[in-house]
């Protein structure tokens, strides 16, 4: 078992619609890291912000190219915690289900309604069963410090609330936006999941920050959400988005003290080690290399 996570802080963010152009990095560095589990969404950016090494991936990829249910989530995280990343900060433009959360303004979200279907929602399968806890799927600590990032940053944040994740690309029908707040979701959008799950199982503490662009479709005698709406609140809020991430980088205490989730692999694993496939467990010597160690 490999020795516990380093002290410094190593920031992964993932960024989401309008995003595709990163953060501003000093000494930022285009680097190529390949993955056993493909190819990630685009070029990967290392480098410092405010003395914190930060490194970047575009959900989308360069110019937006990729749509929410081809993501290669499980390459992306895989490739971050193959850069040494401690912790992961996902950026997202999301619809409001709920008056008070309204565009322009942040939620760092802290639950989840998974509704995709038919992606790659985990680094596991036969051969190596693994079920971690998914209970708190966002790190308080983590998403504490992001919304403390937002209100420096001079923007509104709301502490906490529930994301539904659809498959997309099309936006909601009115009687599905509806369905969403009964069920108590407060923001909609298409790729935080299975990007959580994934970002728990590689034990990374993940936050979301998401930016509302939108109220979705349920508002009576309102025109649906279009793209067009979506696209204007996102590029005028984009550059607080990256505000924040400076801010958050500047606020960081020197020293990262381990979190439980870089432990959420423990007592995870139910395959008997001889029951195990080797070659998935050679895939995961990254994502679980606490457990099984690094390749040669
Ligand atoms: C551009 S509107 C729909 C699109 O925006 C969000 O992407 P991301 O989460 O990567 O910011 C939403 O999930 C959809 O993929
Ligand atoms: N209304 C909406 N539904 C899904 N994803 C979104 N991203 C931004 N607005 C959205």
């Amino acid at each position: 078992m490999r020795a516990e996570k380093p002290e410094r802080w190593h920031i992964g963010v993932i960024g989401g619609s309008g995003l595709a152009g990163g953060i501003a990095l000093d000494e930022a560095q285009e680097i190529s890291v390949s993955s056993p589990f493909g190819a990630p969404s685009g070029p990967v950016v290392t480098g410092h912000l405010e003395g914190v090494r930060f490194t970047f991936i575009a959900r989308h990829g360069a110019g937006h190219a990729i749509p929410p249910s081809s993501v290669n989530y499980r390459a992306n995280v895989d490739v971050l915690k193959r850069c040494g990343v401690t912790d992961v900060l996902a950026l997202s433009a999301v619809g409001s289900l709920r008056e008070a959360m309204a565009p322009g303004e942040f939620v760092a979200v802290d639950q989840f309604i998974d509704r995709t279907a038919g992606r790659q929602g985990s680094f596991f399968g036969p051969g190596l069963v693994a079920h971690v806890s998914l209970a708190d799927p966002v790190c308080p600590r983590l998403s504490g410090q992001v919304s403390r990032a937002v209100q420096e940053a001079d923007a509104r944040v709301h502490e906490g609330g529930c994301y539904v994740a659809i498959d997309g690309p099309q936006f909601s029908t009115r009687a599905e936006s509806r369905l969403y707040r009964a069920w108590d979701c407060d923001v909609i959008g298409m790729t935080a999941m299975p990007e959580a799950r994934l970002a728990r199982e590689a034990e990374l503490p993940y936050a979301l920050l998401a930016m509302v662009t939108d109220y979705d479709s349920w508002r009576e005698g309102e025109e649906g959400v279009d793209a067009e709406q979506v696209r204007h609140v996102m590029h005028a809020n984009v550059d607080r988005a990256r505000e924040a991430v400076r801010r958050l980088a500047a606020m960081l205490p020197p020293t990262r003290e381990p979190s439980p989730i870089d432990f959420a692999l423990d007592g995870a694993v139910f395959t008997a080690p001889s029951a195990r496939n080797d070659a998935l467990v050679a895939r995961l010597d990254a994502v679980a290399c606490r457990l099984f160690g690094e390749r040669d």
